[in-house]
Order: structure tokens, then C-alpha cells, then sequence
């Protein structure tokens, strides 16, 4: 069997340690993430899961333990070759779309391959190719003002998987919707993700949306709980 797309191992984080505003933030984490798995991250406001994700996604770096992808330890890797694992590898996607207001539907999923050296041909292939599987071929020049929220987050979707990410993380991805918004785009990333086989840590506070992925992780005061 391959390695496990991702593995956190006793994952610690305490800001302001030593300081009268110390929070401890993260208190010993371990999470085993397979390719082709959605897991679910159940969390109250202030567990700690933005913290777990910014781990995850080697946008920052704990205390103690260790941040293990597809079987290599990266944890203490140079800013460099976490930079670059981090393009090429993981995607985000956030409560908030965070497109690019200037560029189109299409270049705000063209710019990130042009980054990873994918020429400009293939990244417009790519990108009309994802947008048709959200259901958007025909708003691809539109700019993200142009856009519904709906339409603008799937979007969002679609640029991050455009480099073929083998992890996807989500910080309530569908927190900005309304409800009716929210399941129709659940449902076209599902769609989406379930046709590459990558691995994906979702957080969200909504539990029918959760019950949707394969497995439910609970996260409490920086504690996995059962
Ligand atoms: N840079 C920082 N310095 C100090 N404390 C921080 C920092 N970032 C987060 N915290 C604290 O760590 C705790 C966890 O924050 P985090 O953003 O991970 O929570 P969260 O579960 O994502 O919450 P929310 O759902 O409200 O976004 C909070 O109590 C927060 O105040």
C-alpha cells in the first residue's frame, strides 16, 4: 500500500509561549489523511483548526511533532522546498474566495500553472476543463464582481486543484453561503475531488455537510476527540 498522503504526528503549537497571553494551541495531534479520502474537521470556534490547516499546508510550523507528506518528513525542510512543495502539491481553499479582482474566471485558474511552469496553452486547456466540471464553461471571462458567491467559490475550487494538488485543505469553504449555496457548491467540489483521487481535509461547522465525507474528525481545545 503507498504511503499515507498525510500524516500529523504529536503536533504542538503554543503561541506566545512563556508569556502571560500563552495559548496552547494545538496539544498533541495526530491525523492520518489517505489519497482518495475527505475527512471532515468538526471544530468549535477557537480549537484550533485555521493552526491545524496552517500546519498541514506548510504555511507554518509547530512546536513539536511532525508534518509527514506522502512518506517524507517535511517539517523542518528550508522555506524554499516548502514553498514549493506547497504549489505544486497542496491547494486551499477558503470561506472567502480570495480571487484575484482584476483577472477573469479563467486567468485566476491560469496564473498559478503559469507559476509551476505550465505552459500558457495547457493552463487555459486545464482551466476551461475544470470549469466545465462545476458547471461554469460559460462564465470564464467573466471577472469575480461578474460572479454569484456560488459561482465565484467554485471558482476558487477550481484554481486550487489546477496544479493537481495531492491535498486539498479547506478552511470552511462554504461558510459564506447560504444554506442552499452552500450544499450545491459542496456537492460540485465533491464531484470535483472525487474525480482526482486526492486526499482533503475539510473544516466546517455545518454537520450535515460533514456527514457527507468519508470520515469525521473532531477537534476540542487541541485535542482530536472521539
Ligand atoms: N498568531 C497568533 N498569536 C496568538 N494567538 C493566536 C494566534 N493565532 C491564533 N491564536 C489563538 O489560537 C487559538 C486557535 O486559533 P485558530 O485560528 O486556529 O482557531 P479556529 O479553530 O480556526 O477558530 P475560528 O473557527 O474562529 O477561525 C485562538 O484562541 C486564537 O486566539
Amino acid at each position: 500500500m503507498s504511503d499515507p498522503v498525510l500524516q500529523l504526528q504529536k503536533l504542538a503549537k503554543t503561541y506566545n509561549a512563556g508569556l502571560p497571553g500563552e495559548v496552547q494551541v494545538l496539544r498533541g495531534i495526530d491525523l492520518t489523511v489517505q489519497a482518495g479520502e475527505v475527512v471532515a474537521l468538526v471544530a468549535p470556534s477557537g480549537a484550533g483548526k485555521s493552526t491545524l490547516l496552517h500546519m498541514a499546508g506548510l504555511l507554518d510550523q509547530p512546536d513539536t511533532g511532525a508534518v509527514v507528506f506522502n512518506g517524507t518528513d517535511v517539517t523542518r525542510l528550508n522555506d524554499h522546498k516548502r514553498t514549493v512543495i506547497r504549489r505544486d502539491e497542496v491547494g486551499f481553499i477558503y470561506q472567502f474566495h480570495h480571487l484575484l479582482p482584476e483577472f477573469s474566471a479563467v486567468e485566476n485558474i491560469v496564473l498559478p500553472q503559469l507559476a509551476a511552469g505550465t505552459s500558457r496553452k495547457m493552463a487555459e486547456g486545464k482551466a476551461l476543463d475544470l470549469l466545465d466540471k462545476v458547471g461554469l464553461k460559460g462564465r470564464g471571462l467573466h471577472r469575480p464582481a461578474e460572479l454569484s458567491g456560488g459561482e465565484a467559490q467554485r471558482v476558487a475550487f477550481c484554481r486550487a486543484l489546477a496544479n493537481g494538488p495531492r491535498l486539498l485543505l479547506g478552511d470552511e469553504p462554504t461558510g459564506n453561503l447560504d444554506p442552499a449555496t452552500s450544499d450545491q457548491v459542496f456537492g460540485a467540489l465533491m464531484d470535483l475531488v472525487r474525480g482526482t483521487g486526492l486526499a482533503a481535509v475539510i473544516a466546517t461547522h455545518n454537520l450535515e455537510l460533514a456527514a457527507r465525507m468519508d470520515r469525521v474528525v473532531r477537534l476540542d481545545a487541541g485535542q482530536i476527540v472521539p
